[in-house]
């Protein structure tokens, strides 16, 4: 089928399953071809081909809502919503989004990226479905890593008790990014074989019917035994008691069952929630077979091989460099602990967790329970590395102040991917952290300049005993600087000159160092001689060095790869309003007050303005300013 001329999905429902069957091929081709050319989520996807095709059948999207977690698994539901075309584009700068955007279909009718809250959202709109008097069916589709987030318990909580009309859709591939863990997870592990012995009994209370005279006694004893044996057999049950109609699990790739539940589903009052086992990876042998996560979210890739395309010689990552320096430090100091929300692949933690598999804890998605487990190990005394990306962390914010900060514990924060962080967009982008750490009490926050001094930072703050001490460090590779054999404690608060100049300074940390250093560059050919400051620590500020800075009344331009406000920029500013530097001439460069969408890095830079160019022409304009009013 020509997948580029579909509208809507109302076609559906006109196709037999050997259409839909052949459909849902042809989507898996497309998307294996498109995504090897622009990568994306590709696991997720080919594992919800069938599911969401019958879940455009089963229901009349947009009237019914389907609401779909995380949203990383939306491709197939863009593809039958009329996006096909614009595939090319996925992820890219201007392009089609990743993840579900109302601005792009009345189909997506509710925006993630961030895992759990499916389930919360579904309940405001059934509420305001059932206030209104409306007719309409709400179907969140959560998946089993997602179904351990904090938030989707609640709303569990909360649904089974109101028992409103919702049908859940739980998409059981039994992996988070990596394989799921957790209790819950092992909970599906048991149903699933359950739901093997339930069929296995249905199979002989049939065959039993089949017996004439005593076959109908032998089917009901059958059928007692099996209701007696529901608790212990059907672990389903365990939703049941929450307040749901527990059906399942049924083979998410089998047009056939998939109608059949979700009919059954339709006609049944009260909260359903509709099992659906599916393999991620589906009909891709590399993806299918992966059992790492590697294929969860992947760049361009070779289809015939499944190699990933990559840079050749390309530096390490930073996150690969920060958890093997742990892991280095783990080796002298037993009690160095790190902690996961999901994230072994996306921090680099394998080698870790293979070297100290007790060391290594990934709690699963739930954040606030990793950070508080965090302050609950620290005031053990252990030193917990609390490694989260700077997007999840905000999560985390009231564990951050309540149990860490509060109680001055010694956690040590790795904040990954913090800044802009590309394909992944708007949910994604690690622009908040500086302003929501910043004004607490004894944070302390730092971000190096590269990967050496990250080694240096990491040494520092593991061996700090003052509190709570975060380093933010970006996606992507480092930059390949050498690195030192022996690390050393950096003093905290101190900044470090990378180049002087009277004519003005340069105020900047992390990935935009080398951009503020390509200005001071360009600045000498107009004879404007000005200092880059590596303002490593955010918090607490060199005082001394910025003191100095502002007695000397020189132009200073603040930049940084955060929003700007209650970023870097303005502690700079109210450090000179509290020491009444009234006169300073402070510009700040950073992230305006909107959220960036997705795009390559440096488009998304030049659209917010932190360029070389842009740099270079504030402090033009600052020194010009200044020499006309002297
Ligand atoms: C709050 C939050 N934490 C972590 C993530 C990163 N993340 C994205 S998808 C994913 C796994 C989700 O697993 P599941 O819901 O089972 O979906 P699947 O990929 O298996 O289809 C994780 C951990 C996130 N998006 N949001
Ligand atoms: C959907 C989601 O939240 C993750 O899969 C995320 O896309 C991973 O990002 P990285 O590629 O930066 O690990
Ligand atoms: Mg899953």
């Amino acid at each position: 089928m020509d997948l580029l001329s579909i509208e809507d999905p109302s076609f559906l429902r006109n196709l037999s399953i050997k259409e839909l069957e052949k459909l849902s091929s042809d989507i898996r081709k497309f998307l294996v071809e498109k995504l090897s050319i622009t990568g994306g989520h590709i696991g997720p996807n080919l594992g919800v081909v069938e599911l969401t095709i019958a879940l455009h059948r089963m229901f009349d999207s947009p009237r019914d809502k389907i609401v779909w977690d995380v949203g990383h698994q939306t491709y197939v539901h863009k593809i039958l919503t009329g996006r096909a075309k614009e595939f090319d584009t996925l992820r890219q700068y201007k392009g089609l989004s990743g993840f579900p955007k109302r601005s792009e279909s009345e189909h997506d009718v509710w925006e993630t990226g961030h895992s759990s809250t499916s389930l919360s959202a579904a309940m405001g709109m059934v509420t305001a479905r059932d206030l209104r008097g409306e007719k309409y069916y709400v179907v969140p589709v959560i998946g089993d890593g997602a179904l351990t987030g904090g938030m989707a318990l609640e709303a569990l909580n909360h649904i089974g008790h109101e028992k409103k009309n919702m049908i859940v859709i739980l998409n059981d591939n039994e992996m988070s990014i990596a394989p799921n863990v957790g209790a819950l997870h092992n909970l599906l592990g048991r149903i699933r074989t359950a739901g093997k012995y339930n069929r296995a009994k249905d199979e002989i209370e049939s065959l039993f019917k089949k017996i004439p005279a005593v076959g109908n006694m032998m089917a009901s004893t059958a059928e007692r035994l099996k209701d007696s044996f529901k608790y212990f057999l059907v672990p389903g049950m365990f939703f049941e008691e929450l307040g749901f109609t527990y059906l399942g699990p049924v083979d998410g790739h089998q047009f056939d069952e998939l109608f059949e539940s979700l009919k059954y589903a339709k006609k049944t009052e009260g909260p359903v929630l509709l099992h659906v086992i599916t393999k991620k990876g589906k009909g891709y042998y590399p993806a299918e077979s992966d059992k790492t996560g590697n294929w969860h979210g992947t760049g361009p890739y070779k289809i015939e091989t499944g190699d990933f395309v990559k840079p050749v010689n390309s530096p390490p990552s930073w996150s690969k460099i920060v958890s093997e320096t742990v892991r280095k430090l783990a080796r002298e100091d037993s009690r160095i602990v790190a902690i996961t929300p999901a994230m072994t692949v996306g921090s680099k933690l394998e080698g870790f967790q293979n070297e100290f598999p007790d060391r290594v804890i990934d709690v699963g998605i739930a954040e606030q329970h990793a950070t508080t487990m965090a302050a609950g190990l620290a005031i053990e005394g252990m030193k917990p590395y609390l490694t989260i990306y700077s997007t999840f962390l905000q999560r985390a914010y009231d564990q951050i102040v309540h149990d860490i900060c509060r109680q001055n514990l010694n956690v040590f924060i790795g904040i990954d991917r913090a800044g802009l962080v590309g394909a992944d967009g708007e949910t994604h982008q690690g622009v908040f952290d500086i302003a929501f750490l910043r004004h607490l009490p004894n944070m302390v926050l730092m971000m190096p300049k590269d990967e050496n001094e990250a080694q240096h930072m990491i040494y520092t703050a593991l061996k700090y005993d003052d509190g709570p001490i975060a380093m933010r460090f970006p996606r992507g590779n480092g930059l390949g600087v050498p690195l030192d054999e022996k690390w050393q404690k950096i003093p905290i608060g101190s900044w470090e000159v990378l180049r002087e100049g009277a004519d003005g300074a340069i105020l900047t940390f992390g990935t935009t160092i080398p951009m503020a250093m390509k200005a001071a560059q360009q600045l000498e050919k107009y004879g404007i001689y000005v200092k880059v400051i590596n303002a490593r620590f955010i918090k607490p500020l060199d005082e001394q060095m910025l003191k100095n800075l502002l007695m000397q009344n020189i132009p200073i331009v603040t930049v940084e790869e955060a929003v700007l406000q209650g970023g870097f920029g303005s502690a700079v500013l109210e450090f000179a309003s509290v020491h009444k530097f009234h006169s300073a001439e402070i510009i700040r460069m950073g992230i305006p007050d909107r959220f960036i969408e997705q795009g390559d890095v440096k488009s998304l830079q030049k659209e917010v303005g932190l360029t070389v160019e842009n740099i270079t022409q504030t402090m033009i304009e600052q020194y010009q300013n200044k020499k006309k009013r002297a």
